[in-house]
């Protein structure tokens, strides 16, 4: 079978169980001859809508919003407002709301940009109450409690469309929403999120600007938020405030936390939990309240992943079960780590001090780091050595003095800009996308060089598919450098702490850059992968990227520096080849205290 053969095969079989889904729930409600069931498949429909955007800023972004019910009222009201009071259409009245909805949410995203994210669900719990009292309180134009009636059906021409044309209608936008979506979480737009999400230091360091992509998450649950207010109004054909009760804006997170945060199908299973089912069992209405507290709670307990975490839990133990997948493991790190995006670039340090409230950490320290050279900073705990990388990754600004990156000043600069200049770091402890798959976590590192804009992503055009197809194979082929080749689809957080720093600097490496700031990657490492990370940093400077290497482990720092830097109290002591450096009477002392 050809590769374009089997490719096209495996797409289809992942897309049948949605195909089945889809024809399922267009064809089974009218087909039932109920108009309830077709009602009610129609209004999980649009919950599932909604739920999908809030997925997408709960789920894949981590910002908690219990304002999603105070978007889509928001949505239904201008909805209503433009189509029974001033004539307009569905298909222009929905757009306008969708517009209003996006606006709103975004301005309900400028909160997150300095709250924690149990703050923002406080604060969009704030706007939902507001927003329910403001619909009381503009009585003109909301009709107050008595809510807005009389709110037509779309029509297309002169024909209205009737209660199963409304499903369809509704089917067919979830269907075009989860392809975007599927879309946007498998881009550098949708890895990039969940990188604010999981680790937000590393996420700057690989060039992801939080604001931006908090703001494009805020925007797409509000854009849905109003899409799916639009259509609850002519669904239902009146709007009310009590439509719009408190319970109604929490639902929408219980949906997604309960069918499963970050996952595709989450809304979709946690719609069909928590309102489809217990409206079809009404028999069982006296007991919901206790049937849902009970389900949430052994959820929490048992499956914190929601039913689809749990589903791909099970079935990826169930293929570990199985025959054994052929892993070939290099192991050897080293040769294809693959050239830089242009020169090597240099740092240079003048005077830079920086201090949290009492402490100095960096007392004016001047330093020069060559181009294309590994230059090591050693130096006891606390002597201000990740601060150091820390001011020239710019993930700290200096309080005083000025940093260098080649020729350019870049003391006022952001991490994120410095990302994108060809910059890459490796953390102390290995910040990873936990649950993703160690290409996804390599391809992170691509964020800054890929070129593939916003439109051609979501819609996924030709040049979106080309440029993600090379950049997969580069990663698969960094991956085979780093000793993890054949283990692509595993689960980041499955590795051991070892591969999980190679992985990191497989990550690093992914970005070509110029520069690489490491920070102790050594730590944990067995003999037999140190001796491969020494290999591999020697392979990265002879491909002609700078290294900055901050290592206690001292072999490992003979054995590939080219310049050692000691650093005590927030100062260098001295600097120089490393037989010198570290042969220096004062280093010797400061690591092995003074002689008796
Ligand atoms: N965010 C912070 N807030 C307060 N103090 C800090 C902060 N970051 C670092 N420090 C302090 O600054 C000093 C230098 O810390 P830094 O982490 O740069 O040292 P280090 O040489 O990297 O140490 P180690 O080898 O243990 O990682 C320490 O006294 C540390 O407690």
């Amino acid at each position: 079978m050809s590769e374009a053969t089997r490719t096209r095969t495996g797409a289809v079989r992942r897309a049948a169980p949605w195909l089945v889904l889809l024809a399922a729930a267009a064809v089974l409600p009218p087909a039932s001859g109920d108009p309830t069931i077709t009602y009610l498949a129609t209004t999980a429909s649009i919950y599932v809508l909604v739920g999908t955007g809030l997925n997408i800023m709960f789920g894949y972004t981590g910002q908690v919003s219990l304002g999603q019910g105070a978007l889509v009222a928001v949505g239904a009201y201008t909805t209503g407002v433009l189509m029974a009071d001033h004539g307009w259409t569905f298909w222009a009245a929905a757009p306008a709301a969708v517009l209003v909805t996006t606006g709103a949410g975004t301005l309900m995203a400028l909160p997150a940009f300095r709250l924690s994210s149990w703050y923002i669900a406080l604060v969009t719990l704030g706007a939902a109450m507001a927003a329910r009292s403001l619909l009381v309180e503009f009585e003109g134009l909301t009709g107050g409690w008595s809510g807005l009636v009389g709110i037509p059906r779309p029509a297309i021409g002169s024909r209205e469309l009737g209660e199963r044309d409304v499903l369809w209608l509704v089917i067919a936008l979830n269907a075009v929403l989860f392809i975007m979506v599927r879309n946007i979480v498998d881009s550098r737009l949708g890895r990039g999120m969940m990188a604010v999400r999981d680790a937000p230091e590393m996420a700057r360091s690989v060039g992801v600007g939080p604001v931006r992509a908090k703001l494009f998450a805020f925007a797409c649950g509000g854009a849905t938020a109003g899409l799916g207010g639009a259509l609850l109004a002519v669904h239902h054909g009146l709007v009310t405030p009590d439509d719009f009760t408190l319970d109604f804006s929490i639902l929408f997170l219980l949906v997604v936390i309960i069918g499963g945060a970050a996952r595709l199908a989450g809304p979709i299973i946690g719609t069909l939990l928590f309102f489809a089912l217990p409206e079809l069992l009404t028999g069982l209405a006296e007991w919901r309240g206790l049937l849902y507290g009970a389900a949430l709670l052994a959820l929490m307990v048992y499956a914190p992943q929601g039913v689809a975490g749990a589903w791909d839990k099970l079935r990826a133990r169930h293929r570990r079960d199985g025959p054994p997948v052929a892993a070939a493991r290099t192991g050897d790190g080293g040769a294809e780590v693959g050239p830089p995006r242009g020169a090597p670039l240099g740092v240079e340090l003048s005077g830079v001090r920086k201090s949290f409230g009492g402490v100095h950490a960096l007392r004016g320290v001047d330093l020069t780091i060559e181009p294309g050279e590994v230059h090591a900073i050693v130096g006891p705990n606390g002597s201000g050595k990740t601060t150091l990388l820390n001011v020239i990754s710019r993930l700290l600004w200096q309080d005083e003095g000025r940093v260098l990156l080649g020729a350019e000043d870049v003391s006022r600069a952001t991490a994120e800009r410095l990302a994108r200049r060809g910059v890459a770091r490796v953390f102390q402890t290995p910040r990873l996308l936990g649950a993703s798959s160690l290409r996804d976590n390599v391809l992170l590192g691509a964020y800054a060089r890929e070129r593939a804009g916003g439109p051609a992503t979501v819609l996924r055009l030709p040049r979106a598919r080309r440029e993600r197809a090379a950049l997969a194979a580069e990663a698969d082929r960094l991956l085979g450098a780093h000793g993890l080749a054949g283990r692509a689809d595993e689960a980041a957080a499955a590795l051991p702490h070892g591969e999980q720093r190679l992985l990191e600097v497989a990550r690093a490496m992914m970005a070509r850059p110029r520069l690489l700031l490491m920070d102790e990657p050594a730590a944990g490492l067995t003999p037999r992968e140190l001796e491969a990370l020494g290999r591999l940093i020697r392979a990265i400077r002879d491909a002609g990227t700078t290294v900055v290497l901050v290592e206690h482990h001292i072999e490992l720092v003979a054995d590939v520096a080219d310049v050692v830097t000691v650093l005590d109290r927030g100062e260098p002591v001295t600097s120089g080849a490393p037989e010198d450096a570290l042969g220096d009477a004062r280093v010797v002392e400061l690591y092995l205290g003074a002689p008796a």
